[in-house]
């Protein structure tokens, strides 16, 4: 389980969480939506204990697999050094790796679509690039509870896509708690259980996507008229997709 508990953060004068209470019990999967500045990123990094709280609590177990939203790097460690620091709070202070630790960190990065990058410099791939090794390093904790600040954000529409069908892996089997956010509802939509709304002037709302992700609530959150469409997936099955209103369309 993870969470916050009315938690509140200020910086200065400024109130960007105002006694915000939402968890991820082992099992669920969370989706954080919210204009930029809203405190999406806040809210994960209060939840993780590095940025105090002025009220309220933390709920957090000791490790957790977290995908930061920015994979800048200056130093040149390799691609699976990065992807094994997932295991090193099983190691100890001056631990090594074992052969077990390169494996599982080989394992994550053959999971994430990026055994490929195993050889090379973190700092010399692309942002998306960086993004999927980020990702493997924190499947490599072996944690239950996986925090993942704009998993998709740097990712081309393939890598989108197999982001996706693995948050939605990595879910089915109700063993883990997982919580990313995101800019695409549609995100939410495929690989989600709950969505917590960060809204522009209010408090959030908290609750399952079928209830949270429709355009009423979409369209307070962002500003913007959106429409639901019903499509339907190759098997035959149906899927809610919502879209914005760009390019003139107007909300149905
Ligand atoms: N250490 C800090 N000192 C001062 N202000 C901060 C600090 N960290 C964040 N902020 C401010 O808090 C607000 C929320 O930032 P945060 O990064 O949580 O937003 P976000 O919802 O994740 O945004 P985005 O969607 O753009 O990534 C912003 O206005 C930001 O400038």
């Amino acid at each position: 389980m993870i969470g916050l508990t009315n938690a509140t953060v200020r910086f200065g004068a400024r109130t960007v969480l105002d006694g915000l209470s939402f968890a991820a019990p082992k099992g669920r999967s969370i989706a954080i939506l919210g204009p930029n500045g809203r405190g999406k990123t806040t809210a994960l990094r209060a939840m993780l204990g590095f940025q105090p709280l002025h009220g309220g609590t933390r709920t957090a177990p000791a490790i957790v697999g977290y995908v930061p939203q920015y994979a800048s790097s200056n130093q040149s460690y390799g691609v699976l050094d990065v992807v094994v620091m997932g295991r090193a709070a099983g190691l100890g202070l001056f631990g090594q790796p074992r052969p077990t630790d390169m494996a599982k960190a080989r394992a994550a990065l053959d999971r994430v679509g990026a055994a490929r990058f195993a050889g090379e410099r973190f700092d010399r791939l692309s942002g998306g690039e960086r993004q999927l090794v980020l990702l493997a390093r924190a499947l490599a904790t072996g944690s239950d509870v996986l925090v993942l600040d704009e998993p998709g954000s740097a990712l081309d529409l393939h890598n989108q896509q197999r982001l996706l069908a693995l948050l939605d892996e990595l879910r089915r089997p109700r063993d883990r708690a997982i919580i990313f956010t995101t800019h695409d509802p549609n995100h939410a939509l495929a690989a989600a259980d709950d969505a917590l709304l960060m809204m522009p002037d209010g408090p959030a709302l908290f609750g399952p996507v079928s209830e949270t992700v429709v355009p009423d609530h979409l369209e307070r959150l962002y500003g913007v008229p959106m429409r639901l469409v019903q499509l339907l997936g190759a098997d035959g099955s149906a899927h809610r997709a919502v879209l914005p209103a760009f390019a003139g369309m107007r909300a149905a």
